[in-house]
């Protein structure tokens, strides 16, 4: 089987940026959107790249936010690719100097027909969510008999260190996403280390140990 990536998203501590990174995490989320309880500011960013290893990509995400903004916060801040969260951001991938991963719900995502591809756009993200753990019921779709191949696309919606295995199995996504499930407990924006170090555990043991 090809190995995974994984992206942790939400991150708002240096010190988790410092710990992540140690931990080879291919992709590190830091999250601008309003309302969110891990919404990073301008001020509060500028600490956290700093410390983001080279080897890792850093990921910027938005939701239904405009273009004026999306590229007021890319101007400060260097970051390697732009996560595009709301469903209203389509016309927006085209517009951005930057590869664009794209949330799309599963469902929009199996129709595919309203998946329209921009030449920097790197992947779909499937996510049912926006960082509230809700999940997907893949089991489902996948013995409908119609084909399903997430070989090029980003997974996420409620990944913990108890799932992420049997969705690796199941679907073999080309990078897992995790925000809530490994969060300190009642700390949205903090990361326990140790719930990353059991995902990334679980993720390696369902396939062959490196990323893709
Ligand atoms: O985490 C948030 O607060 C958030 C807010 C708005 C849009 C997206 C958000 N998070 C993204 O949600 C997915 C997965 O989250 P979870 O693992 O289900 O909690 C991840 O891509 C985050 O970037």
């Amino acid at each position: 089987m090809n190995n995974v990536a994984i992206k942790v998203c939400g991150i708002t501590q240096p010190q988790d940026v410092v710990a992540l990174g140690e931990q080879g995490i291919e992709y590190m989320g830091f999250i601008f959107v309003e309302g969110s309880k891990r919404q990073l500011t301008e001020r509060s960013c500028l600490g956290l790249l700093n410390h983001v290893p080279k080897a890792t990509k850093s990921v910027a995400v938005f939701m239904n936010q405009s273009l004026t903004f999306i590229q007021s916060i890319l101007k400060e801040f260097p970051v390697d690719i732009v996560q595009l969260h709301g469903e209203q951001d389509g016309d927006l991938v085209k517009l951005l100097d930057r590869p664009v991963v794209q949330r799309l719900h599963p469902f929009t995502w199996l129709q595919r027909s309203q998946c329209t591809e921009h030449s920097n756009l790197k992947a779909h993200l499937l996510d049912p969510g926006a960082g509230h753990g809700e999940t997907f019921d893949w089991g489902t779709h996948l013995h409908t008999g119609v084909e399903i191949n997430l070989s090029k696309a980003w997974l996420a919606g409620g990944l913990s260190p108890a799932n992420v295995s049997e969705h690796v199995r199941l679907l073999h996504p080309a990078v897992v996403d995790v925000c809530s499930g490994v969060e300190a407990d009642g700390k949205p924006g903090h990361k326990s280390i140790e719930k990353v170090i059991s995902f990334i555990k679980e993720v390696r043991g369902a396939t062959n140990g490196s990323p893709k």
